[in-house]
């Protein structure tokens, strides 16, 4: 067998462009049978859009794309992406449907298949266990649009497997799982990788996982690719982080920046409270508390300092503000700004332009609804402060990368005077330079006084950068709280029901 005819696909030469703009310059990409081979480069990279060429969702210019089977014979086009599956970072889901019938869906691509129930229940079954058995046996019947944004990804990947694919590219799989969740993905991968010769791409952007789950990388950068096929042994983290065109931002985050409030006398003032039975935690301002652990517990203590929750499980106290946030536009009036974790939903407004995507806290806050004419230059500096590159801030967020639209949402918070600051997974999607940077935009808020509450499924960053952690275990309780002097990351995973 020839090198090539291991390969499940080889891609050379690979040109694209949007009119003018030139975004894959000659990009070269081969994964071999079995593999998990990690596809990395910086936001707007050029990734996403490779992996569109490579399914048929998108056109290319020039460029070679050829499919092998497991005998090491060319497939036509047609057949070899009839063979390849992909998860976005955005779920593909029908929510009016059933776990199982969107799991069942590419089983009925003919046209001459029936959609048989029980058939398919038992399809969505056996591909669901594979990822996890007690989420099979609960969930077949629910309809997806009840399920979290983690459940969600897990039926997309169980689709995927389900569809007879060989090769899965998994875009960002893990930025909604938890840790347990991710270490349960990561096994059914290398287990589907050893015993099926099933190939996978996968995209991320944090380095730990990709490390312990990647046997060899290909690194694209600006529309090029740099580093093509190399194994993981052979590159050092700073060593990517270069290739990738990032190594200057890779510096830890200044802790220092934070002043001490705690001697200062208004801050008793402009402390924040939270408190559940049982429970309560005093907020001084500055402070940047992380939020750990499976998402009904972050999910409800999210809600009530946003203002949206139903239930009330919270109490949310500050002088000045009333005794519940009774509405998101309150809590916003009231200082309280918040970054959603469900991008594509809640967060992009997908039909409006850049400039009302970034400015729409601004307007809320100051009450203003018709763009004033300074709105321009305001928008253009907080892109800047960000590094979002865009050709106009009239273009709509589609024409960014899935990174730079979650840079967006973070732009609509930055430098607002906020007396509190709530950020779901604000690094979801970042690439590792920027999420340094985010790092420290984060530390900085604080500096000037607000509070940041910050829920990551990332239990490493949040060690990273918090004063304290509150922990969430998996029903939703609160498990503790772990201040700075004992953060580790073990405590963390016992915390929060996530020890391995
Ligand atoms: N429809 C479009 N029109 C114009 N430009 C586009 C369009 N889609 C993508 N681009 C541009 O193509 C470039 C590559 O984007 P792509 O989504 O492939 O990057 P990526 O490497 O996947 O990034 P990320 O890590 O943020 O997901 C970006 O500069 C983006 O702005």
């Amino acid at each position: 067998m020839s090198e090539t005819s291991k390969n499940v696909i080889t891609v050379r030469g690979l040109t694209k462009s949007y009119g003018a703009t030139s975004v894959l310059k000659g990009v070269d990409f081969s994964v071999a049978r079995g593999e998990v081979h990690a596809l990395l480069g910086g936001n707007g990279a050029g990734k996403s859009t490779m992996i569109k060429i490579i399914t048929g969702a998108a056109w290319r210019n020039a460029g070679d794309i050829r499919f092998f089977d497991s005998e090491g014979s060319e497939r036509s086009e047609a057949d070899g992406r009839a063979k390849v599956a992909v998860v976005h970072q955005e779920l593909a889901l029908l929510p009016h449907l059933t776990v199982a019938e969107n799991i069942a869906l590419p089983h009925h691509r003919s046209g001459a298949a029936l959609f048989r129930r029980a058939a398919a229940a038992g399809q969505a079954y056996d591909a669901l266990r594979m990822i996890d058995q007690d989420f099979a046996a609960k969930s077949l019947y629910r309809l997806v649009g009840s399920l979290s944004l983690h459940e969600g990804q897990m039926v997309e990947i169980a689709r995927a497997l389900s569809s007879g694919a060989e090769l899965i590219l998994l875009d960002e799989p893990t930025a909604n799982l938890t840790t347990l969740e991710t270490e349960r993905l990561f096994a059914v991968l290398r287990r589907l990788t050893r015993d099926t010769g099933l190939s996978v791409v996968f995209v991320s952007h944090r380095m730990k996982e990709i490390r312990q789950i990647a046997n060899v990388c290909t690194i694209i950068r600006d529309g090029r690719t740099v580093v093509d096929r190399q194994p993981m042994e052979e590159l050092t983290d700073a060593g990517i982080i270069e290739k990738m065109g990032q190594v200057a931002a890779s510096h830890a985050p200044e802790r220092a920046l934070r002043p001490d409030y705690r001697s200062d006398a208004s801050a008793a003032a402009d402390t924040i409270a939270i408190e559940e039975a049982g429970f309560r935690l005093e907020l001084s301002p500055g402070t940047v508390l992380g939020v750990a652990g499976a998402p009904a517990g972050p999910a409800a203590l999210i809600e009530a300092l946003t203002g949206a929750a139903r239930k009330k499980r919270w109490t949310v106290a500050r002088a000045g503000w009333p005794d519940q946030l009774r509405s998101p536009r309150k809590a916003a009036r009231m200082g309280a700004g918040y970054v959603t974790g469900d991008r594509a939903n809640k967060g992009v407004l997908h039909s409006l332009p850049i400039i009302d995507n970034v400015m729409a806290s601004r307007r809320v806050t100051r009450g203003a609804l018709l763009a004033g004419g300074s709105e321009g230059g305001e928008c253009l500096d907080l892109l800047k402060a960000l590094k979002v590159k865009a050709a106009s801030v009239w273009d709509l967020p589609s024409t960014l990368s899935g990174g730079t639209q979650q840079k967006l949402l973070l732009a609509r918070w930055l430098g607002l005077p906020s007396r509190l600051l709530v950020l779901e997974e604000p690094t979801r999607g970042v690439d590792i330079g920027t999420k340094r940077e985010i790092y420290q935009l984060i530390r900085q808020m604080a500096t000037s006084g607000t509070v940041i509450v910050w829920w990551s499924t990332e239990n490493v960053e949040l060690l990273e950068v918090c004063d304290r952690v509150i922990a969430f275990d998996t029903e939703g309780r609160c498990a503790g709280v772990m201040d700075r002097d004992d953060f580790s990351e073990e405590k963390l995973a016992t915390l929060t029901g996530m020890a391995a």
